[in-house]
C-alpha cells in the first residue's frame, strides 16, 4: 500500500506574503509535493492565468460546487469566494504525494477541523506596520481595501495559537527555506514512526 502524502497548509493574514514564499518555495527547490491550484469568484489580475493562478469561476459555477460538496473548504474573502477543489487534494495524498495548500485562516482552520494530521504553518510579518507597506507597495488594492484586510489581518493574527509551526516572514528566501525544512523534519518523523513501528511488530514475532 503506498503510504499517503502529507498535507501542508501555508496560511497567515492577506498581504504577509503566502503567494510570494509558495512561489520562491516552488521555483528553488525541487520539490517532491504539488500545489493545490484554488478556486475563486474574484477578477482575474493581469499576468495571472487560469488554471495556474486560479480557476476563476463566476459566483454560480462557484457555488454550484459547494451544493456538491466539491471542496474541502472554501472563505469568502472581502467580499469573493475562495475555494479548495477537494477531490485534486484526495487523489494526489492517496498517490503518496504532498499536497501545498496556500489558503487564507478561516478556511485553513476549516481544513484543520478535517484533516487534523495536515501541518499548519503560519507565516507571520515582522509587524503591522511592515505589513500595511507590503500591501500598499503590492500596488493591487484601493485604500478601502487595504483598511479592510488591515482590520482583517488584526483578527487573523490572533488564531496563531492554532497552527503547528509559525514562520516570520523577514526575507522571503529566509522564509522559504524555513518551511522547506520544516516539510522535511515532518517527513523524517513519519520515517521514523514508520521504522518504530516495524521494530515493535518485528519485537512482536
Ligand atoms: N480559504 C481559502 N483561501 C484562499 C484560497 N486560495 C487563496 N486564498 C486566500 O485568499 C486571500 C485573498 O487572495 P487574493 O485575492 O489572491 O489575494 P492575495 O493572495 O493577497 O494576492 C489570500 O489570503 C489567499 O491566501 C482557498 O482555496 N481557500
Ligand atoms: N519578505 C518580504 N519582504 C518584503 N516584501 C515582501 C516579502 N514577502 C512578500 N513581500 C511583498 O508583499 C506583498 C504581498 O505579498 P503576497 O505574496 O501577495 O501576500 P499574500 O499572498 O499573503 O496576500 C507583495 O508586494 C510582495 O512582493
Amino acid at each position: 500500500m503506498t503510504e499517503r502524502g502529507l498535507l501542508i497548509v501555508l496560511s497567515g493574514p492577506s498581504g504577509v506574503g503566502k503567494g510570494t514564499v509558495r512561489k520562491a518555495i516552488f521555483d528553488n527547490y525541487n520539490n517532491d509535493f504539488d500545489y493545490s491550484v484554488s478556486m475563486t469568484t474574484r477578477k482575474q489580475r493581469e499576468g495571472e492565468v487560469d488554471g495556474v493562478d486560479y480557476y476563476f469561476r463566476t459566483k454560480e459555477q462557484f457555488e454550484h460546487l459547494i451544493r456538491e460538496d466539491g471542496l474541502l473548504e472554501y472563505a469568502e474573502y472581502v467580499g469573493n469566494y475562495y475555494g479548495t477543489p477537494l477531490e485534486y487534494v484526495n487523489k494526489t495524498l492517496d498517490e503518496g504525494r504532498d499536497v501545498f495548500l496556500e489558503i487564507e485562516v478561516q478556511g485553513a482552520l476549516k481544513v484543520r477541523e478535517k484533516m487534523p494530521e495536515g501541518i499548519f504553518v503560519f507565516l507571520s510579518p515582522p509587524d503591522l506596520e511592515e505589513l500595511n507597506s507590503r500591501i500598499v507597495n503590492r500596488g493591487t488594492d484601493t485604500h478601502e481595501m487595504i483598511e479592510k484586510r488591515m482590520t482583517k489581518a488584526v483578527e487573523e493574527l490572533k488564531l496563531i495559537q492554532y497552527y503547528d509551526y509559525v514562520v516570520e516572514n523577514d526575507t522571503v528566501n529566509n522564509a522559504a527555506r524555513k518551511i522547506r525544512n520544516i516539510i522535511e523534519s515532518e517527513h523524517l518523523k513519519v520515517t521514523r514512526n514508520l521504522k518504530e513501528f516495524a521494530e515493535i511488530i518485528e519485537e512482536m514475532e
